[in-house]
């Protein structure tokens, strides 16, 4: 049986999945069979416990998460989660996407990675981008989790609103260090950039003093540039490849410049996430900060798309994202970094078969005709194909 690192300790562990709304529970359902291949291929054993948060925690307990659940989410290995909201909820507190907030909260989950390349080399055509400017693309956005403007004392009133954005020197070394930690995994070290708006906003000076001291002092080998977070936004159309490395920014604009990244690749669709409690460990050796009792980080993995509501009920959604979370998952909490390399190698696998010869099955965002459970099982066909190699 394959191992954790110690001879007798077999892979897996806890999880808890909180599939959420509209095509969260779909696209959640199809990318758990790919765990069913791996347990039966692999001989790992992870415990799924299933529970809810978003809107069908408020239907069901009037609040977006329950105490239960945040509970849970602290002691699990990994959260899978799908997506929370939709618009019979409305944005009244508590709407859904607040209990994915507390979880992320609660979880200390503060570095939201959230890659952007292509999944494939055949969806580079597919790009709203011309060829020759993105091709190539590839860089890692981290994304701060649990702070800035979406915490915080917020004041919500009839007529004035308020939603402090602040940042303490803790929370802005803590993800200096796992973009440097990160950076320095290759060889040589990936180039940083740290995007904020040190020209207007007080908490991005202090912001961009406090990444500069950490990588003066930590990651000497690392080159470490700024960027303004709005000429970056124009920058990631017009030269994208040029950030082929880390970018490393606050949680608004990580929020913002992440569903950027969807549009460069040509869908939301494609993108996976990983928050962790930490940085991740190179392979072969264990976390030095939130590490879980798989051995890995402590995780909550999610597509960086939402639930899309206008496609829920059909079988349409694209599962990629959700699929590659799950890589991101089994690299990340549980290090079976040859397993997620497959479920990643499955994918690419299936959306460039039509450039390889044979039929084409893609979701409708990408332009093919198949369903979700379609696309779904061809992924799985794959995964079982590459791990009996
Ligand atoms: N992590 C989360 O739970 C999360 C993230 C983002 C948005 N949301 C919530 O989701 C709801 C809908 O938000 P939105 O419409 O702004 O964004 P969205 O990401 O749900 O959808 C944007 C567009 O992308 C398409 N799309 C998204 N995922 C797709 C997939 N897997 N396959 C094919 N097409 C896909 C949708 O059909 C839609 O046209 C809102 O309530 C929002 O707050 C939740
Ligand atoms: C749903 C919402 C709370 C969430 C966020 O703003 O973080 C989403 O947009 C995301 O990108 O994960
Ligand atoms: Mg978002």
């Amino acid at each position: 049986m394959a191992t954790n690192g110690s001879a007798s300790k077999p892979k897996g562990g806890k999880l808890l999945v909180l599939p959420g709304d509209h095509i969260g529970p779909e696209v959640v359902h199809e990318a758990l069979k790919i765990l069913d291949i791996i347990e039966e291929t692999t001989g790992a054993k992870f415990e799924r416990e299933f529970d809810l948060c978003g809107g069908c925690s408020l239907d069901k307990h009037k609040d977006s998460v329950t105490e239960e659940v945040l509970k849970k989410s602290e002691e699990a290995d990994a959260v899978f989660f799908g997506s929370a909201g939709g618009p019979e909820w409305g944005h009244s507190q508590p709407n859904p996407e607040s209990g994915l907030l507390r979880i992320r909260l609660r979880m200390q989950i503060f570095a939201n990675l959230r890659p952007c390349n292509f999944a494939s080399k055949s969806l580079v055509h597919r790009s709203p981008i011309k060829e020759e400017i993105i091709k190539g693309v590839d860089f890692m956005l981290i994304r701060e989790n649990c702070g800035g403007a979406y915490y915080g004392n917020k004041i919500e009133e009839e007529d004035y609103a308020c939603d402090p954005w602040e940042y303490s020197r803790s929370e802005i070394e803590r993800m200096a260090r796992v973009a440097g930690a990160l950076a320095m995994q290759h060889d040589p070290p990936l180039p940083v950039w740290s995007a904020d708006k040190a020209n207007v906003l007080a908490s991005s000076r202090v912001w961009r003093r406090i990444v500069h001291e950490v990588f003066d002092k930590e990651f000497p080998k690392v080159t470490l540039r700024d960027q303004l977070a709005d000429s970056l936004a124009m920058l990631l159309i017009t030269k994208p490849t040029a950030f082929n490395g880390i970018i490393v920014t606050d949680n608004t604009f990580g929020d913002i410049l992440s569903d950027e990244s969807g549009g460069l690749t040509g869908s939301l669709g494609l993108l996976p996430s990983a928050s962790l409690a930490g940085a991740p460990a190179a392979p072969g050796t264990e976390p030095t900060q939130g590490r879980n009792n798989a051995g890995g980080v402590r995780g909550l993995y999610e597509p960086v798309h939402g639930s899309a509501p206008d496609i829920s009920g059909k079988g349409l959604a694209n599962p990629a994202a959700q699929v590659l979370s799950l890589a991101m998952m089994l690299r990340y909490s549980f290090n079976m970094h040859h397993e997620a390399d497959v479920v990643e190698q499955a994918v690419a696998k299936v959306l460039d078969s039509k450039e390889d010869g044979g039929l084409e099955v893609r979701t409708g965002d990408l332009g093919g005709k198949a369903g979700s459970k379609e696309m779904s099982e061809a992924i799985q066909g794959e995964v079982k194909r590459l791990l009996k190699d």
